[in-house]
C-alpha cells in the first residue's frame, strides 16, 4: 500500500484503509475515505443514513467491489488474512427463514478453520456452547434461527463472531433494533474482547453512547469528515459538518459537553 497518507501505522494497524471510493451508477457513495482502526480500540463509523457506512464496510470486506482504494488487515492484503477477521452483518441483511439451528449458525463461524471430519464433532459444539453462555443464549441452540426475536437473532451472530475469536471483529449496526438490556449485554461483551486486546469496529447511530461505547470515531458522510479519539473528533463542529442542519444546537451542545448524554440521539430527531 503506498503510505503517503497513513505512513506508518498501517503495519501495526488491525484495519487500514485507504482512498477507499465505491461508486453505483457512477456516482461515489463513499469517497476517497481513509481510516485507521487503532489495535485494542473500539472504534464507531457514524453518519446520516445513506452516508455510506455500510458500503464503506463492505468494500473493506471484499464484499461491494470498490473503484479504488487499499484496505490492509494486520498489515496484509484482506484476501491473506480473513482467518483474524470476524464480521457481523447488519441483521435486515440476513435471511432468517433459512432452516437453521441456532447452535449450527454459530458453529458456521468455525468451518472455514476445520476439515470435514470435523463436521458435527464434540468439540465443535463445546466451542459454539461457550460462545452462546458468553451472549446468555445457551438455553437456545437446538431452536430454529427463524424462531427468534431480533434482539436474540443478534445475540446468535454475536456469537458466531465470537466463536471465531478474532483479532478484529467488525460489526454493522449491532444495536439496531435491540431492547435496552439486549444492548447493555452487546456492549458488555464488546468491551470485554477490546479488554482481551481485541479490536471492534461497528456502525453506530445513537450519538448519545457514542462517548460511553468507544474510544475512537470516524464521522463520514460519503467523504471522511472527521477521524480520530472520541475526544478530539467527536466534536460539535465535526458533527455539524457530518449531520448538517439535522441535529439542531441544543442536541449538539448536549451531545459534546455531556460525557452520557442519557438518552438516544439519533440525527434527524428533535
Ligand atoms: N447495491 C446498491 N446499488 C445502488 N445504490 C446503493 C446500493 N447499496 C447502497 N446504495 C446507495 O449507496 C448509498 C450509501 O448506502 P449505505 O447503505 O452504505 O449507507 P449507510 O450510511 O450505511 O446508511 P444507513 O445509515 O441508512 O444504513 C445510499 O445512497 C444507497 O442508496
Amino acid at each position: 500500500m503506498p503510505d503517503s497518507r497513513l505512513g506508518k501505522a498501517v503495519i501495526a494497524s488491525p484495519l487500514a484503509i485507504q482512498g477507499l471510493t465505491v461508486s453505483y451508477d457512477h456516482r461515489p457513495v463513499v469517497h476517497s475515505v481513509d481510516f485507521i482502526t487503532p489495535p485494542g480500540s473500539m472504534s464507531a463509523i457514524i453518519g446520516p443514513n445513506g452516508a455510506g457506512k455500510s458500503t464503506l464496510l463492505k468494500a473493506a470486506l471484499g464484499i461491494t467491489r470498490r473503484l479504488s482504494g487499499e484496505v490492509r488487515v494486520f498489515g496484509r492484503p484482506l484476501e491473506q488474512e480473513t482467518r483474524h477477521l470476524a464480521f457481523v452483518p447488519q441483521r435486515s441483511s440476513v435471511d432468517w427463514d433459512f432452516p437453521a439451528r441456532v447452535i449450527d449458525v454459530v458453529g458456521m463461524g468455525l468451518y472455514r478453520d476445520l476439515r470435514w471430519w470435523q463436521f458435527g464433532s464434540r468439540q465443535l459444539r463445546r466451542r459454539a456452547m461457550e460462545s452462546l453462555a458468553r451472549v446468555g443464549m445457551e438455553g437456545f441452540a437446538e431452536r430454529q434461527i427463524g424462531q427468534l426475536s431480533g434482539g436474540q437473532q443478534q445475540r446468535v451472530f454475536l456469537a458466531r463472531a465470537l466463536v471465531q475469536e478474532a483479532d478484529l471483529t467488525i460489526l454493522d449496526e449491532p444495536f439496531a433494533g435491540v431492547d435496552a438490556a439486549t444492548e447493555a449485554a452487546i456492549i458488555e461483551v464488546l468491551k470485554s474482547l477490546r479488554d482481551e486486546g481485541r479490536t471492534l469496529l461497528c456502525v453506530h447511530h445513537d450519538l448519545a453512547t457514542v462517548r460511553d461505547y468507544f474510544d475512537h470515531v470516524l464521522l463520514m458522510n460519503v467523504r471522511r469528515i472527521a477521524a480520530g479519539p472520541v475526544d478530539e473528533a467527536f466534536t460539535e463542529e465535526n458533527l455539524q459538518a457530518t449531520y448538517g442542519g439535522r441535529l439542531s444546537p441544543v442536541q449538539l451542545a448536549r451531545l459534546v459537553e455531556s460525557p452520557r448524554a442519557g438518552r438516544r440521539v439519533e440525527a434527524g430527531q428533535r
